[in-house]
């Protein structure tokens, strides 16, 4: 699953534009296996109509602990590689924390904290569906790159529907990215802020992530956040 990973093309990327896809991190099985888990409620903590809290249009579902199978196993081998980032992307932006080298570590950090729900989370849209910029921080301890997997596929099972991250950067205006993904293609991106090498150094620029409009079909996505919520 994870372990063809072309981890230094990935940094390569998140360094440049503070996102890179993981082509084909998941088989069309394991996509329609994970998708197929929305409908059966006892894998979850909680339930949002992102419409009742203006988050945008569709629905999602906060998996309960302990995890399935593969999302454990995904955020658990997820961790170290990005951690490494994590912590050379604090160095340049000039934030004295740094992260562990194992995930339960870092969780165990969070949990210390008050931070014990977890925030791995299925997500499901219809035609007309979609969901508005936002940001997963869910407390002080924020672990600065999450994963997005794509479960449905793109043409097949649903149009429109894509991956959106934007990009504020100081004193100018916002750019925006549509990220290409296949099913079972990953995105990892930027939670909040990353570094971008400028003429007088490293300076912050603020991302955000949403989904344009589904205009057909079904779409539905697997969200992996390394950090727990409060
Ligand atoms: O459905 C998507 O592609 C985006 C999901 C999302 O916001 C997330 O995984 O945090
Ligand atoms: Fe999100």
């Amino acid at each position: 699953m994870t372990d063809a990973i072309d981890w230094i093309s990935a940094a390569e990327a998140l360094d440049a534009n503070g996102w890179a896809v993981l082509p084909r991190l998941l088989d069309p099985e394991s996509c329609h296996a994970l998708a197929a888990l929305y409908d059966a409620p006892e894998h979850f903590r909680s339930h949002v109509i992102m419409a009742r809290h203006g988050f945008g249009r569709g629905e999602y579902r906060y998996f309960a602990y302990p995890l399935p199978d593969p999302v454990q196993a995904l955020r658990t081998a997820l961790y170290p590689p990005l951690a490494e980032i994590a912590n050379r992307w604090h160095a340049r932006m000039g934030i004295a924390q740094r992260f562990p080298a194992a995930h339960a570590e870092w969780l165990a950090q969070c949990h210390a904290a008050g931070q014990t729900r977890p925030t791995p989370l299925l997500l499901r849209y219809g035609p007309g569906d979609y969901n508005c910029l936002h940001q997963d921080l869910y407390g002080a301890h924020v672990f600065p790159l999450q994963v997005a997997v794509l479960l449905s596929a793109p043409g097949g099972d649903f149009a429109g529907g894509e991956f959106i991250l934007t990009e504020q950067r100081p004193r100018m205006q916002s750019r925006a990215a549509v990220v290409p993904l296949g099913r079972g293609d990953a995105v990892v991106f930027a939670v909040n802020q990353r570094p971008v090498r400028g003429s007088r150094g490293d300076y912050r620029v603020t991302m955000r992530h949403g989904v344009s409009a589904v205009h057909l079909g079904r779409r539905h996505t697997l969200g992996i956040i390394f950090h727990d919520a409060t």
